[in-house]
């Protein structure tokens, strides 16, 4: 299991993302988050370890070669030609070495990195998959897409970059320290008086580099949590024309993301040419003091020209190091965010006694709420002290004002929340102890909005279900009337539907969600009507599929318009998280109370109950 980190939740989120309070990197912590991964990949990093070794000999030993060269054949006067070609083939060799060993260590690394970075999307996807729903109540869908995608990402960076700069670069510069002292060692201890001068500079940019590195991340992420939002929202801008407004707040976001990302660039070519310069200097210095012990024969020109290519590849790997620092910043964040959210457990949960799996054909359908009090939030409940019995086969109208419970009332029937006090029973048993699978099994669910995926219409229906044969598809649709849908499409049953079905009306979502009840046959079904004005024909539709669908099994409807369910055996006329009055549709007209309201309302009569309820919730606010 991995660490527990300080804090989770939104507010961990909104630092990340937002980035005005930066979240601490906790680099031991992230190292053993990772250290499983590493372990796992333990002689793959050997490899690379090992492949970088051998190129990083290769290169360095080639100005040691053209010191050979220099010194005992050119200068010696030895007319050794055979030696001189012998010298070119072995230079030659640790090229090709160094170039053969460098791409397999690239990829031998990429390919670790990336398998880790699978693994750990795969156990971050199946992770937030078991959440309950009000982990996505606490969570938005924006941050979760930036821990999949950008978070996973910059784990993949961590590999491919920091762990292979820290491996070639840091070996680099011990190789070129130990062949400089090789060389000469007075000459190589006055080099190294320019270390410190390095440390400074590397440590004032690098303040500047996170800085700038994170503001460009942070203004990305707003770019990108914006044009989320707007694709969300895409009908609402186009109804109230805010495209222009949209267009200019967008600008204003993408003209802030430039000027950060031109400041990082600028910060980095500034870093890079200090750098340029102290290399400069430095080899100034080398040659001034150098060519004094050459021209004094102190020392031979072969060491001089050998001393100066390692300098010159002395400033490379401490560019490199420096620059990296702050990818493995922002790893090290990343890999910290990742596990906050794989350490958060579902709040609702399966209890740990190995549950019996419920025969699906032996469950009646009685549902009964024993005292049951809800809340989202702490001391603001929603459902306070509902009791109610609701027979096997009953079909159920519930109507109610916005903001009444109904919907509330029918998450905690699917176990989308546990019940804060009381209980819900089905068949006699708490919902607590039926298995989740069971328990989704048996309460078939149709949404308002009729969640379908960006597949065929087969497998809409049947949810890849292969038990699940074309004709029992064809059969349900045609039961339920969404025949007549299916065909207006381009390939039938084969038709590849959009993004969330978007190319089909809400009516027609809903009748094809009918479908795959008849397909799944639960023996209770909740429909949320559908509240977009459908035209009368497609409310027809609905209304005859209702019928047929809810035949033989207990059926809960929340009810947007009276009419859907002015038959139903039983109305539940809900407000401020209770049930205030139930009963057929005549008796409860014949009350003249709430519901006579409700229905004098739909019926064009006024807006009293619905603008007396808003009313004292706005008073309730005030
Ligand atoms: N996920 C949530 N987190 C916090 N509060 C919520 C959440 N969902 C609903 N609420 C609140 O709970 C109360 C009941 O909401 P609910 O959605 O159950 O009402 P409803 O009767 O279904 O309304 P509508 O007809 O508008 O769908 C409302 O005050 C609502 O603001």
């Amino acid at each position: 299991m991995g660490p527990r980190w300080a804090s989770g939740g939104k507010r961990n989120e909104e630092q990340g993302h937002e980035g005005e309070k930066k979240p601490k990197p906790q680099y031991v912590s992230a190292f053993r988050a990772l250290s499983g991964y590493i372990r796992e990949h333990a002689l793959g990093f050997a490899a690379v370890f090992g492949c970088t070794l051998i190129a990083i000999l290769s290169d360095l030993l080639q100005p040691y070669l053209m010191k050979i060269a220099i010194d005992d054949n050119l200068l010696a006067g030895v007319n050794d030609y055979k030696g001189l070609l012998l010298i070119c083939i072995v230079y030659f060799a640790f090229s090709a070495s160094s170039f053969f060993f460098t791409y397999l260590q690239n990829n031998l690394l990429q390919r670790i990195g990336q398998s880790i970075v699978a693994a750990v999307r795969k156990r971050l996807f199946s992770h937030i998959l078991k959440q309950s729903m009000s982990y996505f109540d606490r969570m938005s869908g924006g941050s979760l897409i930036t821990h999949v995608s950008s978070d996973t990402e910059a784990l993949n960076q961590f590999f491919s970059q920091v762990l292979l700069s820290l491996f070639r670069d840091g070996l680099t510069l011990v190789f070129i320290i130990v062949m400089m002292f090789q060389l000469d060692a007075g000459l190589a201890t006055y080099c190294l008086f320019i270390l410190p001068v390095i440390f400074v500079i590397a440590v004032l940019f690098r303040s500047y580099m996170r800085e700038t590195y994170q503001q460009a991340r942070t203004r990305l992420s707003r770019l990108i949590a914006f044009v989320a939002e707007n694709l969300a929202g895409m009908n609402l801008i186009q109804v109230f024309h805010q495209q222009k407004e949209q267009e200019r707040q967008f600008q204003e976001r993408n003209g802030v993301y430039f000027k950060a990302n031109i400041r990082e660039v600028r910060t980095h070519v500034l870093f890079g040419r200090t750098f340029d310069i102290l290399s400069t200097l430095c080899i100034a210095f080398v040659t001034w003091i150098g060519g004094w012990a050459v021209l004094g024969k102190q020392m031979e020109f072969g060491v001089l020209y050998a001393f100066i290519t390692y300098i010159r590849q002395f400033f490379n790997p401490i560019n490199t190091i420096t620059q990296q620092w702050n990818t493995l910043q922002s790893a090290t964040v990343a890999v910290s965010r990742i596990w906050s959210v794989l350490d958060s457990k579902p709040a609702v949960n399966d209890s740990e006694e190995g549950m019996a799996e419920v025969e699906l054909n032996r469950v009646k359908g009685e549902i009964r709420f024993d005292d049951v009090t809800f809340s989202y939030r702490e001391g603001h409940p929603v459902i306070t002290n509902l009791n109610l019995v609701i027979k096997p086969g009953e079909l159920i109208g519930i109507v109610g004002a916005t903001g009444a419970g109904k919907s509330s009332l029918i998450s905690l029937l699917c176990r989308f929340y546990d019940v804060d006090r009381g209980s819900i029973r089905i068949d006699g048993t708490d919902i607590r102890d039926i298995p989740q699978r069971s328990l989704h099994r048996m309460v078939g669910l149709v949404q308002q909005e009729p969640y379908l995926y960006s597949g065929t219409i087969i497998e809409n229906i049947t949810l890849f279900d292969d038990s699940i044969s074309r004709e029992d598809v064809i059969a349900a649709c045609r039961f339920v009337g969404a025949e007549s849908v299916v065909e207006r499409l381009s390939n039938g049953y084969d038709t590849r539907l959009s993004e969330r079905g978007s190319g089909l009306s809400a009516g027609e979502r809903q009748l094809l969600s009918f479908a795959r009840i008849i397909v799944f046959q639960p023996p209770i079904l909740i429909l949320d009507e559908a509240t977009a004005n459908l035209d009368s024909y497609s409310e027809e539709l609905i209304q005859r599929a209702l019928n047929l669908v809810s035949a033989g099994r207990t059926t809960l409807v929340i009810a947007h318009r009276l009419s859907t369910i002015m038959g139903a055996d039983r109305i539940l006329v809900m407000d401020k998280g209770k049930v205030v009055e139930q009963g057929k549709h005549r008796e409860l007209l014949a009350r003249g109370g709430y519901y006579a309201k409700l229905y004098s309302h739909s019926q064009g009569g006024g807006d009293s109950a619905l603008y007396e309820s808003l009313t004292e919730k706005a008073d309730a606010i005030n």
